[in-house]
């Protein structure tokens, strides 16, 4: 279980304020709120590149707050990809098995069961360049997953794909979650992506956690004008989009 306990963190003019959530295992967790409300900052803290000013994060009973980002057992997958542009796809997939020191051995098994898994066979000695932002999210996806972490966090991870791609990554992250035992925490302003996947939505505002709910409870018994609104502006070619 992840525990958020009381989260404060001031950068600049911007400031997270009391965020306080749990997340058990197997729950997908998707925090939704416009844009600048803090929810990168909230996946940042959890990752250890920012300390929060007040609080405390407990994984599985135990404080992580004084560990390093590369402690945490954190795999992380951002809007923009950011794979290393000067490595292969094979050399950034296995880049965080290298620093964990497995045998040459292990890594090629792990690398090749995951390629197959992400049909990227093809593209392992590419560099990520010369690759489209559909294979580029499955590269990145299996950079994080290699490592088995214990905490997944998604930002924005679907932003960047056309709508069609899109569909077939919500079909990849409902399989991952099905067979994963790490928690997920998965960062969207699309309410509609939050519907498809989410097990609990959280929804940011102005750097407060407002409501947090499973899906039917935000949609039905949202707590504020600002959650309704917020839910109501998502554009009606987008809804269908995801309707099954
Ligand atoms: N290191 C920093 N120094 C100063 N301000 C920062 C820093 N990092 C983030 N911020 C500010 O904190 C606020 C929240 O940023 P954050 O990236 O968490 O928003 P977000 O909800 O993820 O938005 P988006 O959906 O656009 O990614 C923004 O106003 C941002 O400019």
């Amino acid at each position: 279980m992840l525990n958020i306990e009381h989260i404060y963190k001031t950068l600049g003019e911007f400031q997270l304020k009391d965020i306080n959530f749990k997340i058990k295992k197997g729950e997908y967790f998707v925090i939704l709120g416009p844009t600048g409300t803090g929810k990168s900052v909230i996946l940042e803290t959890i990752a250890g590149m920012y300390k929060p000013d007040k609080g405390k994060i407990y994984f599985d009973g135990k404080e992580i707050n004084n560990l390093y980002p590369e402690d945490r057992e954190v795999g992380f997958v951002y809007q923009d990809y950011l794979l290393f542009p000067h490595l292969s796809v094979r050399e950034n997939i296995v880049f965080g098995l290298k620093r964990k020191k497995f045998s040459k051995k292990e890594i090629k098994k792990k690398l090749y069961n995951i390629a197959s898994n992400f049909q990227i066979e093809h593209l392992l000695d590419r560099k990520p360049k010369t690759l489209s932002g559909g294979e580029q999210q499955r590269v990145a996806i299996a950079r994080a997953l290699i490592t088995s972490p214990k905490i997944l966090l998604f930002d924005e991870p679907l932003s960047a794909l056309d709508p069609s791609t899109k569909k077939k990554f919500i079909d990849i992250l409902k399989e991952i979650h099905k067979k994963t035992e790490s928690i997920i925490i998965h960062v969207t302003h699309d309410f509609y992506e939050a519907l498809e996947l989410a097990d609990k939505i959280a929804v940011m505002n102005k750097g407060n956690m407002v409501q947090i709910g499973t899906p039917d409870e935000i949609f039905y018994k949202s707590n504020s004008s600002f959650v309704k609104n917020f839910i109501g502006v998502v554009p009606f070619e987008k809804r269908i989009n995801y309707v099954v």
